[in-house]
């Protein structure tokens, strides 16, 4: 299966329709209103017209009650919700199974240890979503332009159902898709030119050099990650500049 790629926190028409030209996979809308990237209801029934059918939508939620992702869901219709609180693993199974829509969880991580929250998501989420933590004091639980140390996760088997995160941008993807060969990429603050203000030729070089690095990956023979030509990773919660 082709690398699944998501653009995260789209609010306008332009960078929506900037996105589903250059190709990607899934787009998410943000609903936390303490987020730069905060889209209203009216809006995203709007942005959800203009990319239903063209890409999978996805619903940002951050420990949402069921009333509050009942109307969520019947603005924006999506095909998919992305859990980007605290929500346990009990917590994702009654949200999947009330609203029968598939269902990401993002996780946090900064450890090996971290790693080991996997498996109890694996059983109720159709997707997990792979992200560093948050700065302390940070504002909000994701998009803060941070990646994790990709070594963690760089013997996870590319058949589970992730999708790597975290200071992703188009400067760095190729390094990432080489070394963990994920199922699936997403990023918001790397195709952004200030915080909220997604760029839409940000956008299309994410999407290009993702894609080219995962042609590469398929026709090279094994090997790319050897000693003396392996990608560096970034070192643990590095900032990246979201400009
Ligand atoms: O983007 C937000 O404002 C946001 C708010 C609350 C929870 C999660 C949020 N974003 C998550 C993402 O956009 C991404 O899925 C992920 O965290 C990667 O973000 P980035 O490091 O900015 O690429």
């Amino acid at each position: 299966m082709s690398l699944e790629i998501k653009i995260c926190g789209l609010s306008t028409a332009e960078t929506l329709e900037a996105s589903l030209g250059a190709g990607a996979d899934m787009v998410g809308m943000v609903f936390f209103a303490p987020s730069p990237r905060h889209v209203d209801l009216a809006t995203a029934a709007t942005l959800g017209a203009q990319a239903r059918g063209r890409a999978q939508i996805v619903a940002l939620t951050v420990d949402a009650d069921d009333a509050t992702l009942a109307t969520i869901i019947d603005a924006l219709r999506p095909d998919m919700l992305q859990l980007h609180g605290r929500e346990s693993v009990e917590r994702v199974a009654a949200i999947r199974a009330r609203f029968g829509l598939p269902v990401m969880k993002a996780l946090g991580i900064a450890s090996a240890e971290d790693l080991a929250a996997l498996a109890a998501y694996e059983g109720v989420a159709d997707r997990l979503l792979l992200d560093a933590k948050p700065p302390k004091g940070a504002v909000l639980p994701g998009g803060n332009g941070v990646a994790f140390d990709w070594n963690l996760i760089a013997g996870l088997d590319p058949a589970r159902p992730f999708m790597l995160s975290g200071g992703l941008d188009p400067e760095n993807v190729a390094d990432a898709v080489r070394l963990i060969h994920p199922p699936g990429l997403d990023v918001s603050s790397g195709v952004e030119r200030g915080p909220g203000i997604k760029d839409p030729s940000r956008i299309e070089a994410f999407l290009r050099a993702a894609r080219a690095a995962e042609a590469q990956g398929s026709s090279a023979p094994t090997g790319d990650t050897a000693p003396g030509s392996a990608p560096t990773p970034p070192s643990p919660a590095r900032e990246t500049s979201p400009s």
